[in-house]
């Protein structure tokens, strides 16, 4: 279907705006109007820009506070109506968003409103111009789209509809299958916009925090089937005031909203271009970026104690690996990457110490530098999480759903015997490598898991081009440990591009969100998402601290242990100096909650429990911006502890403050 969106969904000049939302592939725009005063453009100017670009001007918003006025106030509504036609004209615009009134003018009286609205059609139907006529959830009093059709229907005029807005609509709880009830070409217009569940003022919740359809809890997808079935065939148009988006980066902000709708299109059975997700099965790995030189003076330092054999980060991460049972089992023939094992977790520490995950992201083709992929300085200290691999059953399937969802496929250097790795670029700048680890390694360097007849869906051998990325590191023993695998990883994410991350990654991977949490941290306040896969195979937690208006870059990857009492107090026993130490009022309350056995407090472990089981949980001290969790999941727990953050924050804090 055609796709627009409205003009106030992005932050900048309305010639930016414009530009910005042709390169990200939309169709038509909405002008809102202010965009329209603002710009030292002229009508004429603005219509010539956006032919130029390729974009129509599929509406023009909002004339204000027409409808059912005294009579006095009508004349100069009818002259403020004209005024805003003859700017269409020089536009190029024919159809025109009126907004159910909010005037205390307004009088609650259908008969006189559809009376006022028919006068008005007629006048705009001598321009060629159509009257769309919305319901706003704040409306004096028509404030519900059916009131709206109701009126519209009474007025009974041919260049008069309706616009359905999907945040007036959900936002009131109204239930969107009566739109069916409305003739398709009697809805003029659609306009969509998500909204996060917030109990308040509806009009503040509207103007504020409306969000990309999918990235909010209402279902966006539900309602368009309705007006689908009601044989609506115009735009889809994004509709979002939103606070952060104003100030984010134009270009971005417009792809995220095509990545929205073309979602959006997905769900609703109108996009069969979209290849359909590959559900990653597990982690395959996850990379660490380290320098080698010493630490960095403006990162935070390892809280507990100074820590640990040797003096530069790599040498306190490999410090921190081998304590927790990790061996190094390989080095990449080509590159200064080590890979760390222990069974199925697997972390690669790549020492070149320079490339950090958003200057990667910056320089891929695809997405031109862009001001907002950058991460503030603060941020760009080694160590850092800044790849991880995924499991994926077919990478190349995996790659092509990213790509057709907008993300930035990276260009990846390949010596010869290496294998090829399907990569792409999420929001945050994190590398996203589509993996199968248990392919045949590269001729001559078999893998660890290796299968000789295996061969792939081209009817070729293991070779190269499909061979698994572990052979790069030539042959390998397995490792036993109490970690079998990666459980979770949780980002840090810049406040810019929190819901856009939550997007891609459910999007792009096919993850499920929980709801997001809000928690309080001694200086500030952690927003977190969570998401999963249906299995919980691949588990990951989207974060957002800021703390005295700074971004809080910690980032950590948790690892699964069978039986977490025994690996604790191993740890205890051997290397108490790497575990963050958990304050005694935290047991104290625990204790008070739940009848836990005192081992908790011995061990400082951390407790959770959700309907379906109990979580065991300690933290690592920090290195640079990465800091470890181990985690044992009993019974069915799906949570990730997050009841427990706010105290690691606060020890955290109380390390990195001394
Ligand atoms: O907030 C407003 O005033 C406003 C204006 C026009 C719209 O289409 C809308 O949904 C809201
Ligand atoms: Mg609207």
């Amino acid at each position: 279907m055609r796709k627009s969106i409205a003009t106030v969904s992005v932050s900048g000049t309305l010639a930016e705006k414009l530009h910005a939302i042709a390169a990200a592939g939309f169709d038509g725009v909405e002008i809102f109007e202010n965009d329209l005063i603002a710009s030292p453009l002229s009508p004429e100017e603005v219509r010539a820009r956006a032919a130029d670009l390729g974009l129509g001007i599929d509406l023009y918003q909002p004339l204000r506070d027409f409808e059912a006025v005294p009579a006095e106030v009508l004349a100069g509504n009818l002259r403020r109506a004209e005024r805003k036609f003859d700017l269409m004209r020089r536009l190029g615009a024919d159809l025109l968003l009126v907004c159910s009134s909010v005037s205390p003018d307004g009088i609650g009286d259908d008969d006189l409103a559809a009376e006022h609205l028919h006068l008005l059609a007629d006048r705009a139907a001598r321009h060629g111009i159509r009257i769309a006529y919305e319901a706003l959830a704040w409306g004096r009093h028509v404030s519900d789209y059916l009131h709206a059709w109701r009126v519209v229907q009474l007025a009974g005029h041919p260049n008069l509809g309706t616009c359905l807005d999907s945040f007036h609509i959900l936002s009131r709880g109204s239930d969107p299958i009566g739109i069916e009830a409305i003739p398709g070409d009697k809805i003029f217009f659609l306009q969509l916009a998500d909204a996060p569940r917030l109990a308040m003022d509806v009009l503040q919740w509207s103007r504020h925090y409306r969000c990309f359809p999918g990235q909010g809890g209402f279902d966006v997808a539900g309602l368009v089937t309705h007006v689908l079935k009601a044989g609506y065939q115009g735009p889809l148009s994004l509709e979002v005031f939103n606070d952060v988006f104003r100030q984010a980066d134009t270009g971005r902000t417009a792809k995220d909203a095509m990545r929205s709708l073309l979602a959006l299109e997905e769900a609703v059975g109108l996009a069969p271009q979209i290849p359909p997700p590959v559900i990653p099965t597990g982690f395959a790995f996850a990379e660490l970026t380290v320098s080698e030189s010493e630490p960095t003076g403006s990162e935070p330092e390892p809280t507990g104690s100074e820590s640990g054999p040797g003096d530069t980060d790599g040498d306190r991460l490999r410090d921190l690996l081998a304590a927790l049972g990790f061996a190094r089992t390989g080095r990449h023939a080509a590159k200064p990457v080590e890979l760390w094992e222990q069974r199925d977790a697997r972390i690669l520490l790549n020492t070149t110490g320079t490339e950090s995950a958003p200057e990667r992201a910056a320089s891929v083709p695809q997405s031109p530098p862009e001001p907002a992929a950058a991460a503030p300085e603060s941020t760009r200290v080694a160590p850092a999480l800044a790849a991880l691999g995924l499991e994926s059953p077919d990478p190349a399937g995996s790659a092509a759903r990213a790509r057709s969802l907008l993300a930035p496929v990276l260009p990846r250097e390949r010596g010869p015997d290496e294998a090829a790795l399907d990569a792409i670029a999420a929001p945050d700048g994190t590398r996203l490598f589509f993996c199968r680890t248990d392919r045949p390694g590269p001729l001559g360097h078999p893998g660890l898991s290796d299968h000789p007849g295996q061969r792939d869906q081209a009817g070729l051998p293991g070779d190269v081009r499909r061979a698994s990325w572990v052979g790069d590191f030539g042959p390998r023993e397995p490792v036993a440990g109490p970690v079998s695998h990666i459980d979770h990883v949780a980002l840090t994410q810049p406040l810019h591009h929190f819901d856009e991350a939550a997007l891609f990654y459910r999007g792009v991977l096919g993850l499920r969100p929980l709801p997001s949490l809000e928690l309080p941290d001694p200086y500030g306040l952690l927003r977190s998402k969570a998401m999963a896969s249906d299995d919980g195979a691949v588990r990951m937690v989207l974060n957002i601290a800021r703390v005295g208006g700074q971004h809080v870059p910690w980032q950590h990857i948790a690892l699964a242990c069978d039986d977490l009492v025994t690996t604790a107090r191993g740890l205890r026993d051997a290397r108490p100096d790497l575990l963050l130490p958990i304050p005694a009022n935290y047991y104290d309350d625990l204790e008070a909650r739940h009848d836990v056995p005192p081992e908790l407090r011995e061990l400082g472990l951390l407790y959770d429990r959700d309907e379906h089981g109990e979580f065991l949980h300690l933290y690592t001290i920090t290195v640079g911006r990465v800091f470890f969790e181990l985690v044992q999941r009993l019974g069915g727990y799906r949570g990730y502890g997050a009841g427990n953050a706010p105290v690691r924050l606060a020890v955290q804090h109380a390390g990195t403050r001394g």
